[in-house]
């Protein structure tokens, strides 16, 4: 829901104007490319080339299968193998991702690994899940990452941090959402992987990092949980449902309100400042480019007067950029052809459709669990069990109104 329009809303950047303290200088955000639709003339087959059929790759495989099996010596029968041969190479990447990383050499054993085999044979090319993207963790309890729970203790959570580029062709770029999270439901899960979907398939960047930003107990909205828990929320739906999703607890301890344009420098800081980017193969660091992932409503407050700077708006947009998950009921393009700001940076800014509408409301998990209704099924169960355990939500009475207004 729109937090300007809780009752008791002050805008965090509207009174202070004049005083805002100031952004990170441009020259120290690494100048990635802006996120392009890649049109038609970028892709390698002609308009109107014949398309390859598949039969030709299977062929391949199965010589190299046959190839295989006699040098071992192995007497697995013909009809094994050809049989195996149909199997797409593709399941691989369904394998959880402890085994993709040991599995390396094993690439290799097959002739190659995917990219190659993707440049010698223009087949029709079956997208892809990344194997990362499969989490077979559910709910399982293992090593879970606590952010420290105060400054002096603060350190950059970077275990999940892709450590080297995987396609030199490509651009690094790690996603941060910013938000209450008051709590984490699945819907705030999924947007990551939405915006997964939506940039490999168009555009030039690999994603090599996502991170949750719980805003600050400073930021009067209702039903704010305190930070902590909200941020150990989030911790542990992304420990247990995610192999790549992380959560930064800087701003959640920041003394004050932290605005949304300072706190995407705090992870240029951390990410290129500080760590020179990310290795490419040939030993070489590249600037990491960081873009906020909001829904509509988030984006829509843009447009309201005197929430935030304009200003913020250039630093965010211009230099950083802005995945945008559509919201049920929404126009997020008309919006953002309205919105001269938006406008301007629109090659910065990505509109994520929701192929399936989610739209889950932390507003309604909280009227829920105050009526002593399921959740279930809405939120991970770790989340559940926490929100039980510590008597989140249950006490703290919500005026109506606002429920109803989350509804758009
Ligand atoms: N239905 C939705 N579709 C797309 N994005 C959403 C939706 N609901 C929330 N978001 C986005 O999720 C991010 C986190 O928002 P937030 O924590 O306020 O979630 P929420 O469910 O709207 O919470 P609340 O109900 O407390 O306002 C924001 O960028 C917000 O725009
Ligand atoms: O930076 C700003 O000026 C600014 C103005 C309004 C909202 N925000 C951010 O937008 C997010 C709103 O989240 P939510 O949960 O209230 O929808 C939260 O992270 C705020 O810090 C940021």
């Amino acid at each position: 829901m729109d937090p300007t329009k809780a009752p008791g809303f002050r805008p965090p950047s509207a009174d202070s104007k004049d005083e805002l303290e100031p952004l990170a200088p441009p020259s120290q955000i690494p100048k990635n490319a802006p996120i392009q639709v890649p049109v038609l003339a970028d892709y390698p087959n002609k308009l109107d080339a014949p398309i390859k059929p598949r039969q030709h790759r299977h062929h391949h495989h199965h010589h190299h299968h046959h190839h295989r099996s006699n040098n071992s010596g192995s007497s697995s029968p013909r009809s094994l193998a050809s049989y195996e041969s149909t199997i797409p190479k593709i399941h691989r990447d369904l394998e959880p991702l402890s085994s993709t990383e040991v599995s390396e050499s094993s690439e290799d054993e097959t002739g190659g690994g995917k990219e190659e085999e993707l440049e010698d044979d223009m087949t029709i090319t079956v997208p892809k899940i990344e194997s990362y993207q499969t989490a077979d963790l559910e709910e399982v309890p293992h090593g879970i990452i606590r952010q420290a729970k105060s400054l002096e203790n603060y350190e950059f959570p970077t275990h999940r941090l892709v450590t080297e580029l995987k396609n030199p062709n490509k651009h690094p770029l790690v996603i941060v959402a910013c938000g209450s999270f008051s709590p984490i439901t699945y819907l705030h899960l999924r947007m990551f992987e939405m915006a997964v979907d939506s940039i490999r398939e168009q555009t030039r960047f690999e994603v090599i990092g996502g991170y949750y930003s719980p805003v600050s107990d400073n930021y009067k909205k209702r039903g704010l949980a305190p930070s902590h828990h909200r941020v150990r929320m989030c911790e542990l739906a992304c420990e247990r449902t995610s192999s790549w999703l992380m959560v930064d607890a800087w701003e959640s301890l920041q003394p004050t309100y932290t605005r949304t344009a300072k706190v995407l420098d705090h992870f240029n800081e951390e990410l290129n400042i500080k760590r020179g980017g990310i290795l490419t193969s040939d030993g070489t660091k590249r600037g990491v480019k960081i873009m906020l992932l909001a829904g509509g409503d988030l984006i829509e407050s843009m447009g309201e007067p005197n929430v935030w700077a304009d200003e913020d708006l250039h630093h965010i947009l211009g230099y950083y950029g802005c995945l945008i998950v559509e919201r049920t009921g929404s126009d997020v393009r008309s919006f953002l052809l309205s919105h001269d700001i938006m406008y301007e940076h629109r090659r910065n800014v990505l509109v994520i459709k929701q192929l399936i509408y989610n739209d889950i409301s932390s507003t309604k998990v909280r009227l829920f669990l105050r009526r002593g209704m399921s959740v279930q099924y809405l939120l991970p169960n770790s989340v559940i069990r926490y929100i039980q355990e510590h008597g989140l939500y249950v006490n703290e009475p919500e005026p109506v109104k606002q429920v109803l207004e989350s509804k758009d």
